[in-house]
């Protein structure tokens, strides 16, 4: 149960059978009479010094079944030889922020120790490793400071670190007024000019603009290139693609690839990008299937190509109305459009099963992947039915030499939407 600095082994990161558990919030009962919230007053303070007991047994006596502990890590045990640069996927919530936290000291494990050799540099979230209340120089300072640099040695990066970050006109301001970019910006800037022997990032092209991407992957480059180790967490498979050697693919809180970087990320994408899936309940079952130009196999999106959505619905229920709507989402979860098809004229009460589908060309949107939320839905005087959930995932591609980036309209544009029976 501890991370450990050592500097012999070839392997700047050991990993053995970390796991990280949460004690789960338990909702208190409300009680119903008087008398009942009076001893629930008296008995608070015991109530109290349980629960807090019951917190710290989360980090050392946690056993795998308890209930009330959620795993966000579990038997996580990986080795990364000194100056390999290594991409950390897997969907969300899949553990991989929890795992940099732990190498980055900023969180124990509950389980399982960690060994880094040599000193750690890290960019996690936004504002993390900045003193809010300082200015932007006392920061640099600090954090140089805190990496064990002498001051002469901040001193002679310090003009590179401004450079990069391109906030000279902020550094006597308070690091609580600077925006969320130019925190990152400033943040990432630091980590890896500050010589660290392992340099931990997790998700910054998430924040920045194009332009401040291609600077941060050149420089991890630079920094990889230099013989430090770098982790390195994103959804973008292209900027892993471009910047990293190996990978550690984590779902629900396990490694379930690792090594060959080709090998992690066909297994990520095989995961994630779902051609079919369905839900339902009792009464109706909503099946949904992408195909790409025709291909029900191929995952990919690519700029000019289309793809069909195709909606199955199967229901028992006698239904007026019914509509689908989808959702496109980017990776990092925000819907970018939606169709909806909710003005069905035909429907034939024989049948119980519809067929919708939806077709789009790609007509220029090109970055990592989408999700697609197929919802089901119908509306009578008395009842209500909602079926939501993320059914399927669709890689884009790149747009090719030449093409255009299709800027008047970047996204997608349906062009037809149909209801058919059911043969
Ligand atoms: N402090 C916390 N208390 C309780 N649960 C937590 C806490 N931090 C993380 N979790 C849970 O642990 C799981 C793993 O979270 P983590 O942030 O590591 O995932 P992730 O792979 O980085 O996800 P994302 O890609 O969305 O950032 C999630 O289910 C999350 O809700």
């Amino acid at each position: 149960m501890q991370v450990i600095s050592n500097h012999s082994d070839d392997h700047a990161i050991s990993v053995h059978g970390i796991g990280k558990a949460y004690r789960l919030a338990k909702r208190q009962a409300t009680p119903d009479t008087l008398v009942g919230a009076i001893q629930g007053i008296v008995k608070a303070p015991f109530r109290n010094f349980q629960y807090l007991r019951s917190l710290s047994r989360a980090n050392h006596m946690a056993k795998q079944d308890d209930e009330d502990l959620y795993w966000a890590l579990q038997d996580v045990t990986f080795e990364v030889p000194a100056g390999e640069v290594v991409g950390v996927i897997g969907r969300n919530g899949a553990g991989k922020s929890t795992l940099l936290k732990i190498l980055s000291r900023i969180t124990q494990p509950t389980t399982g120790e960690a060994i880094i050799r040599g000193r750690v540099s890290s960019l996690l979230e936004v504002g993390t490793g900045f003193h809010p209340e300082l200015t932007g120089r006392e920061n640099v300072y600090m954090n140089g400071t805190i990496l064990g640099m002498t001051k002469r040695e901040i001193d002679g990066k310090y003009d590179q670190i401004v450079d990069f970050a391109g906030v000279e006109r902020f550094l006597d301001t308070p690091i609580k007024r600077y925006s969320s970019g130019m925190q990152v910006r400033l943040a990432f800037s630091v980590a890896a000019h500050l010589d660290p022997d392992i340099l931990i990032i997790d998700e910054v092209l998430a924040v920045g603009d194009a332009e401040f991407q291609k600077r941060c992957i050149g420089k991890m480059k630079e920094v990889a290139g230099g013989g430090r180790t770098v982790m390195f967490v994103s959804h973008n498979m292209s900027a892993i693609g471009q910047l990293c050697t190996s990978g550690v693919l984590l779902s629900q809180g396990r490694v379930v690839s690792q090594g060959d970087l080709d090998t992690v990320v066909q297994a990520y994408m095989d995961d994630l990008f779902r051609t079919e899936s369905s839900i339902g309940d009792d009464t109706t079952t909503v099946s949904v299937q992408t195909a790409v130009d025709g291909d029900p196999n191929q995952r990919m999106w690519k700029y000019g190509s289309m793809v069909r959505v195709r909606v199955d619905v199967e229901t028992q229920l006698a239904i007026a109305n019914p509509a689908v709507d989808l959702y496109f989402n980017s990776s990092a979860g925000r819907m970018i459009f939606a169709q909806s098809d909710r003005f069905v004229k035909h429907f034939d009460s024989e049948s119980n099963r519809w067929v919708f589908e939806f077709l789009f060309r790609n007509n220029g949107f090109v970055s990592d992947y989408m999700t697609i939320d197929v919802g089901f839905r119908y509306c009578s005087s008395t009842r209500y039915l909602g079926l939501w959930q993320s059914v399927a995932a669709i890689a884009l591609g790149e747009v090719p030499p030449g093409h255009s980036h299709g800027r008047d309209c970047p996204v997608a544009v349906p062009c037809k939407v149909q209801l058919m029976e059911a043969a």
